[in-house]
């Protein structure tokens, strides 16, 4: 288990990490996902005990590794970390790389556990070839068997994808979690691509100007963002005006109950997600197609109500609706989020 409780670093008086808290559990896979700045990488190098805390606390398996003067140094914290650029010796093979960590064993023991490591990974076939004889993904497989083989209680991937064409990108990233998964092994990944953070972690924190928006899974970040900003920066959608009062709130698109009647009275955006917007013929309100992006098995549309309110809408592309055409839309609206205007 991973604890940090409102940790702030610095560079040279200059905060870029503010009072970051949260647990991950022994055994699940977190992801710190942001875009460049936030401040993911430095809280990453912070859990690794490669810079010191300016304030707050980092507890790993109930063992404080970072408080006030106490800072564990990296190599007896028990973790382990991936680099987005693999960081292979290149004059050593693959079996010599991941060997490389076990350095207080025996020779046979090491060999042992570098050979099962590398089979993990699928590519025992592999163990007497060079880095440079292998592929992108494969390499990063050896780089994930490497820091296995060291058995660490916290694994820290930085941007381990971020090299890899897209493709490969999304197979080795569930590739990657079913081994960390298989291994039981707690691990925390640096990334800005949301859809490798989804496809990843089990909890997710969105970062921004060194500040934890929020911690919680996909689904929550999706449909119950805390702020405006992970409103906007998880997923699609926009904001329309409405007046909230009571238990509900009144817009254009009709009137929605609150989840807590009492969280914002009077003025407020409300959230819609282009899958909140479902094509209904009978619906008494009507939009114009203002824009459409073909996606395979679904059109979103972008469209414009008879006050000029932009909405969107992921439609089935069956649905097939040329520029500047109408039709029913109806507000499917299961979560509503609302946020001061
Ligand atoms: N060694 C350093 N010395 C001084 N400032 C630094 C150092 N490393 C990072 N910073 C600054 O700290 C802030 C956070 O950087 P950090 O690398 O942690 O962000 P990030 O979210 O990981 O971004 P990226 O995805 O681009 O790596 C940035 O403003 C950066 O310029």
């Amino acid at each position: 288990m991973l604890e940090l409780e409102q940790v702030c670093l610095a560079y040279n008086n200059n905060t870029v990490v503010e009072d970051v808290s949260f647990t991950l559990p022994r055994g699940s896979i977190g992801c710190l996902l942001g875009s460049s700045g936030s401040g993911k990488s430095t809280l990453l190098r912070g859990i690794a005990g490669f810079e010191s805390l300016t304030s707050g606390r980092i507890v790993l398996n109930q063992r404080v590794v970072s408080h006030g003067t106490t800072h564990i140094a990296p190599e007896h914290r028990r973790v382990a970390m991936v680099f987005q650029d693999f960081a292979l010796f290149p004059h050593l093979t693959c079996l010599q790389n991941v060997t490389f960590g076990l350095q207080a064993m025996a020779e046979q023991e090491r060999i042992a556990i570098a050979q099962r490591q590398l089979a993990m990974v699928g590519l025992q076939a592999y163990a007497e070839a060079y880095p440079h004889a292998l592929s992108g993904g494969q390499q990063q497989r050896v780089a994930l068997a490497r820091a296995l083989a060291t058995s660490p209680d916290v694994l820290l991937l930085d941007e381990p994808f971020s090299s890899l064409d897209a493709g490969l990108r999304d197979s080795l990233a569930r590739e990657v979690r079913q081994l960390i998964k298989d291994a039981g092994i707690t691990a925390l990944l640096v990334t800005h691509d949301q859809q490798e953070a989804f496809a990843f972690a089990d909890h997710i924190g969105v970062m921004h100007q060194g500040q934890l928006q929020q911690w919680a899974t996909a689904y929550e970040l999706y449909h119950r963002p805390a702020t405006a900003f992970v409103a906007n920066f998880v997923g699609q959608g926009v904001f329309i005006p409405g007046s909230a009062q009571g238990g509900s709130v009144n817009t254009v698109l009709g009137t929605f109950r609150l989840a807590h009647p009492h969280e914002e009275q009077g003025p407020v955006r409300v959230l819609i997600r282009p899958d909140d917007i479902v094509h209904d013929d009978h619906s008494p309100y009507q939009a114009r197609v203002v824009r459409r992006a073909f996606r395979g098995a679904h059109i979103q549309y972008e469209l414009a109500l008879d006050d000029q309110t932009r909405v969107l809408c992921l439609a089935p592309s069956h649905h097939d609706h040329p520029v500047d055409a109408r039709f029913g839309i109806r507000v499917d609206l299961e979560h509503v989020v609302v946020f001061k205007p």
